[in-house]
C-alpha cells in the first residue's frame, strides 16, 4: 500500500490543501491519503486557534466526496504537541504501507529543519514538497544544507495548479464580513458561517488546544 499524509492545522481547510493532496495522490497513484488535523501544531503552539473538534469536523466535511481521502483524529487524541515523527509511527504501525508519503506545501517544507526529529522522519517516510504562490523552492538546497543529501533527496518536490488560498486570509474575511466562497467547499463555509466560527476575528478564536 502506498500511503499519502496531508498534515495541517486546517483552520479551516480550503481549496488549497484539497488540490495539492489530490494532485499528489494522482501523480504517485496513491492508494489513500489520510488528512490529519494538527491536534497542537508544534511551530503554532502559542498561536490561538480553533478547537480541534471544529477542525476534524471541517476536514471531515471537505474530504467527503473524494473515495480516496479519509482523515484522522490521532494527533487530536494524542495528548502534546503533534509532532509528524510521532504521527508516522503510529500510522507505520496501523496500516503496515509499503511506503509513506508526508505532503507538504512549499513554505512548511522550507522550514524542515526546525522540526522534531527530522532526520530519522525522513528517514521513516518521503516528503512531497507542492507548490504554492508566494514560496520559492529553488531555495530548499540551500535551507537545508545542513542535512544530509542523501536524505535531502527524500524530498519531491511536486507542480500543483497555482491557488493562492490561505487559511489565515479565510479567517480574515470572515471577520471583516468579506466573501469566502469558493476558497473552501460549500460545506465547509455554511459551517463556518453557521457556527460562527472567526467572525470575532484572530485574536478572539473559539479556544486553544488542550
Ligand atoms: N494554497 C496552498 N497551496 C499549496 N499548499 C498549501 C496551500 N495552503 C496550504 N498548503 C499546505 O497545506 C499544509 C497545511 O496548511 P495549513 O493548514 O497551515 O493552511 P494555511 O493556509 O497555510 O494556514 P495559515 O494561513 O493559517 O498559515 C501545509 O503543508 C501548507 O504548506
Ligand atoms: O513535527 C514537527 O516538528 C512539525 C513542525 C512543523 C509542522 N509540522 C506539521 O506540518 C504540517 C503542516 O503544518 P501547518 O502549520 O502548515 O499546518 C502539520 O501536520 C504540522 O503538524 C510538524
Amino acid at each position: 500500500m502506498k500511503l499519502g499524509v496531508m498534515g495541517g492545522t486546517f483552520d479551516p481547510v480550503h481549496y488549497g490543501h484539497l488540490v495539492v493532496a489530490e494532485g499528489v495522490r494522482y501523480e504517485y497513484r496513491l492508494d489513500k491519503v489520510i488528512f490529519v488535523p494538527a491536534g497542537r501544531p508544534p511551530h503554532k503552539a502559542d498561536r490561538p486557534m480553533s478547537g480541534p473538534e471544529h477542525r476534524l469536523t471541517i476536514t471531515a466535511l471537505a474530504i467527503a466526496s473524494n473515495p480516496y481521502f479519509e482523515v484522522s483524529d490521532l494527533e487530536i487524541k494524542r495528548p502534546g504537541l503533534s509532532y509528524t515523527y510521532d504521527t508516522i509511527r503510529e500510522l507505520q504501525s496501523l496500516y503496515r504501507p509499503e511506503v509513506v508519503y508526508f505532503i507538504t506545501g512549499a513554505d512548511a517544507v522550507l522550514e524542515l529543519l526546525s522540526w522534531h526529529r527530522i532526520r530519522e522522519l525522513l528517514a521513516m517516510c518521503r516528503f512531497i514538497a507542492a507548490t504554492r504562490p508566494g514560496y520559492n523552492l529553488e531555495n530548499l538546497t540551500v535551507k537545508l544544507k545542513l542535512l544530509p543529501a542523501s536524505l535531502v533527496e527524500r524530498i519531491v518536490p511536486v507542480e500543483v495548479p497555482a491557488l493562492a488560498i490561505s487559511s489565515s486570509d479565510i479567517r480574515r474575511r470572515v471577520s471583516e464580513g468579506r466573501p469566502i466562497k469558493y476558497l473552501l467547499p460549500e460545506g465547509v463555509e455554511e459551517y463556518v458561517l453557521s457556527t460562527g466560527l472567526y467572525r470575532q476575528g484572530l485574536h478572539q478564536e473559539t479556544s486553544f488546544c488542550k
